[in-house]
């Protein structure tokens, strides 16, 4: 069996006095898809920034590639992929700078890979246009767009499917499934209907979690 990408063990969190989990332990492995599911609250999204290495508010350990994450924090944010609930897409730019301002820092990527990107997601035509003109799935388009272009061997996801219609839902539905064909690991939030063959469910309820092993 391949070795963990990510580990958590005994995680816990706690925001404003609430517990939201604790003793929480998974393994995420190369070429697996695990949701996150709980309530609206149940601490999905501060779970994957937790993961992401965008909060600091938890305890417990963090493993990458076997390693204490704090010592080779460097290597994992190289290697990690996170999109935000929030399409984060700067409104006077337009699809193609954005996308360029996501990849900045990573794998250089010339505008004709970029453009057949934003092409694969619907956005041909609007490669130029500030996204403040776009509307809310289009501007998700641009975010996903990045997806597409991405080699980072860990996706953490949350609510991508948002905004996003039902051509589209099962689009990112292959895209998640192929990427973990090929050996990716991808772990998302969604309060859609999803379905991707062989995803495991990772879920937050008060006092107690649940995870497919
Ligand atoms: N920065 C913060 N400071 C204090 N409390 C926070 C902070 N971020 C989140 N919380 C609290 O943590 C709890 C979990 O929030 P979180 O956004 O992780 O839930 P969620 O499961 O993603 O919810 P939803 O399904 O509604 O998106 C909420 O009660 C929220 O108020």
């Amino acid at each position: 069996m391949s070795e963990p990408l990510l580990q958590a063990i005994n995680l816990q969190c706690e925001r404003d006095k609430r517990e939201l989990f604790r003793d929480l332990s998974f393994s995420i492995l190369p070429a697996t898809v695990t949701r996150v599911e709980g309530a609206n609250g149940s601490g999905k999204t501060t779970l994957l920034r937790i993961l992401a290495g965008l909060s600091d508010a938890w305890a417990g350990h963090l493993l990458w590639c076997g390693e204490p994450r704090s010592r080779v924090r460097e290597s994992f944010l190289r290697n990690v992929l996170y999109l935000g609930h929030r399409p984060g897409i700067k409104p006077l730019l337009s699809p193609l700078e954005n996308l360029r301002a996501l990849m900045a820092g990573r794998r250089p990527m010339g505008d004709k890979v970029l453009t057949q990107a934003l092409a694969r997601t619907g956005l041909e035509g609007y490669e130029q246009v500030p996204c403040r003109h776009l509307s809310a799935g289009q501007q998700r388009r641009v975010a996903l767009a990045r997806l597409l272009v991405a080699d980072e061997p860990l996706w953490l996801l949350d609510e991508v499917f948002t905004a996003i219609d039902a051509s589209g839902v099962a689009a990112i539905e292959n895209l998640l499934q192929e990427r973990a064909a090929e050996g990716g690991a991808v772990v998302f939030t969604t309060h859609h209907n999803v379905q991707i063959a062989g995803t495991k469910r990772l879920v937050l309820t008060p006092g107690a979690v649940g995870y497919d092993d």
